[in-house]
């Protein structure tokens, strides 16, 4: 399980306890962006605590991103032997309580497992409206620019079987925000992984801020629209060369 953290202190016990209340042998890997509220001091006080030694920390100096931190997380993953590296914000926004949801079809053969607010039995809970347009209207972007049929590609809770992140050109992965999650959701597509949604329910976080910004949307936007036109380019040059 990678945790990326920046300002959870409070958050970061709340959600390991319950994480590993609902499946005890879960190993967690914290990523910190060096968190001024001193939440990486609270990660490695959980850590020292853990006498199983489930619960690992990456201090990293300064803050670049959600997706920069899940890829040095993949990285430390797939430097151990871990079988499925599982993203799940700090906040309480995703239950571990479902997670079971993912790894049940991981079990099932699935190579990605996204959990999904917007397929039958997905929710959202307390989010403000405003978020819930942005989102949905990203995701209906997303679907119209890329061609794909996942409900919810921008989500952040979801279990990658570790041969999906091994054969993904991580260093090519060029987005730092939020997009990430589409563009290695679209990765995975493009390398025909069986791609799978499972329901989950949003919960809006009760403690500290949401990291959105204004340029975390227009990176967006701009990826997402240019991946769509490169796919639509490469689509052309393909019936082009028959
Ligand atoms: N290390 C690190 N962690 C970060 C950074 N930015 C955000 N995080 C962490 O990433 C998690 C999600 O951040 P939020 O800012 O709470 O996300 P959100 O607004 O609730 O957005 C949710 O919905 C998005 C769109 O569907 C998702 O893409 C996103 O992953 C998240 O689930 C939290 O654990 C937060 O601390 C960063 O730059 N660095």
């Amino acid at each position: 399980m990678i945790i990326p953290t920046y300002n959870e202190r409070e958050n970061l016990g709340l959600i390991v306890g319950r994480l590993h209340a609902a499946l005890p042998r879960t190993h967690v890997l914290v990523v910190d962006d060096g968190s001024p509220d001193g939440t990486g001091d609270v990660a490695d006080a959980l850590a020292s605590s853990d006498d199983a030694g489930r619960i690992h920390v990456m201090h990293r100096t300064e803050k670049n991103g959600l997706g920069a931190a899940y890829i040095a997380g993949f990285h430390w993953g797939l430097d151990r032997d871990y079988t499925v590296l599982v993203e799940m914000d700090a906040d309480g926004s995703h239950a571990p309580e479902q997670l079971h949801r993912l790894l049940d079809q991981v079990d099932a053969g699935a190579d990605l497992v996204l959990g999904s607010r917007y397929v039958p039995g997905g929710t959202v809970v307390n989010w403000p409206k405003h978020r819930e347009w942005l989102s949905r209207g990203g995701n209906i972007y997303s679907r119209l620019a890329l061609g794909v049929k996942i409900k919810d590609i921008t989500g952040g809770y979801r279990a990658y079987r570790r041969e999906v992140l091994e054969k993904l050109d991580l260093a090519a992965v060029e987005s730092h925000g939020y997009c990430f999650q589409v563009d290695l959701a679209w990765r995975a597509i493009q390398e025909g992984f069986d791609v799978r949604e499972v329901p989950i329910t949003f919960t809006e976080r009760e403690i500290g801020e949401s990291k959105m910004s204004g340029g975390i949307v227009r990176e967006a936007l701009l990826k997402v629209t240019q991946w769509g036109l490169r796919n639509r380019i490469a689509k052309i040059k393909g019936v082009a060369a028959g």
